[in-house]
């Protein structure tokens, strides 16, 4: 008999934790995993690449967004993300890419052509995490699991800034942050939790304590 489907939806804002913990679940539970932010990140970049200002020109990103070839690794050994053939592994993750990615994120039917992405390939992999913003409330509101993952701005910054190096430019992080929560806000609702949706607080856990929480929301007989 082959095993139950399972969701499990973790939204939340910049640097609440949300891949970490998306990861590890995935990983002690056998499942797929998907980072819904690595698509709209690598539409990003093939736009930047194209010389497109989606500020000028947003039909040639919804465009993009409709047309693109992209190929996202789910397992949660490799996070590979390749657009139309362009390795964008390691791009999708600099601080350049995260100061444009709000103004491709923002434009609704950008949103609609990869949120169908997204159900596909969550149908296809019938168990898997599946993170981002608006998981819970948008692309799979029927999740087994829905969680809203937060944490103080304060722990947000200091987290993202230690992970980027102590070179990085704090306005830089205080912008990926503060700035893009506000941006990204506009167009999902995660700051409140949806009924039906468990608020889980990171701000005073570990990673280990956030995913052993996540684990114990999933029923025993799902996992
Ligand atoms: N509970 C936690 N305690 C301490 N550090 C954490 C915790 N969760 C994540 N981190 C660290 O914070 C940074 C941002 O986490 P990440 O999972 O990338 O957040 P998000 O995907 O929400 O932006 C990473 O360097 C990660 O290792
Ligand atoms: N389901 C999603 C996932 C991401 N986004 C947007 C919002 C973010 O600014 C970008 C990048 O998301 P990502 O999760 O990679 O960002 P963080 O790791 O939280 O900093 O994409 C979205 O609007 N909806």
């Amino acid at each position: 008999m082959s095993p139950s489907p399972l969701v499990i939806a973790i939204d939340g804002p910049s640097g609440s934790g949300k891949s970490s913990t998306s990861r590890g679940v995935a990983h002690r539970l056998g499942l797929a995993h998907l980072d819904t932010g690595s698509m709209y990140r690598a539409v990003a970049c093939r736009v930047a690449h194209l010389g497109i200002d989606p500020t000028v020109n947003p039909n040639d990103v919804i465009e993009v967004a409709r047309q693109c070839r992209l190929e996202i690794d789910t397992s949660t050994t490799r996070d590979s993300v390749i657009i139309d053939g362009e390795d964008v592994t390691q791009e999708i993750r600099d601080p350049q890419t995260s100061a444009k990615v709000s103004a491709v994120a923002t434009i609704q039917p950008v949103r609609d052509a990869l949120t169908a992405r997204m159900r596909h390939v969550a149908a296809d992999s019938g168990r898997i995490v599946m993170e981002g913003r608006d998981i819970t409330t948008v692309v799979c509101p029927d999740a087994q699991v829905k969680v809203l993952l937060v944490a103080d701005p304060a722990v947000r910054i200091a987290r993202r800034r230690a992970e980027l190096g102590e070179t990085i430019d704090m306005a830089q992080v205080i912008d990926s942050i503060v700035r893009r929560d506000r941006d990204d806000s506009t167009v999902s609702t995660f700051e409140q939790p949806a009924e039906g949706v468990t608020l889980v607080d990171s701000t005073h856990l570990n990673l280990d304590q956030v995913i052993d929480v996540v684990i114990d929301l999933v029923p025993v007989s799902l996992r």
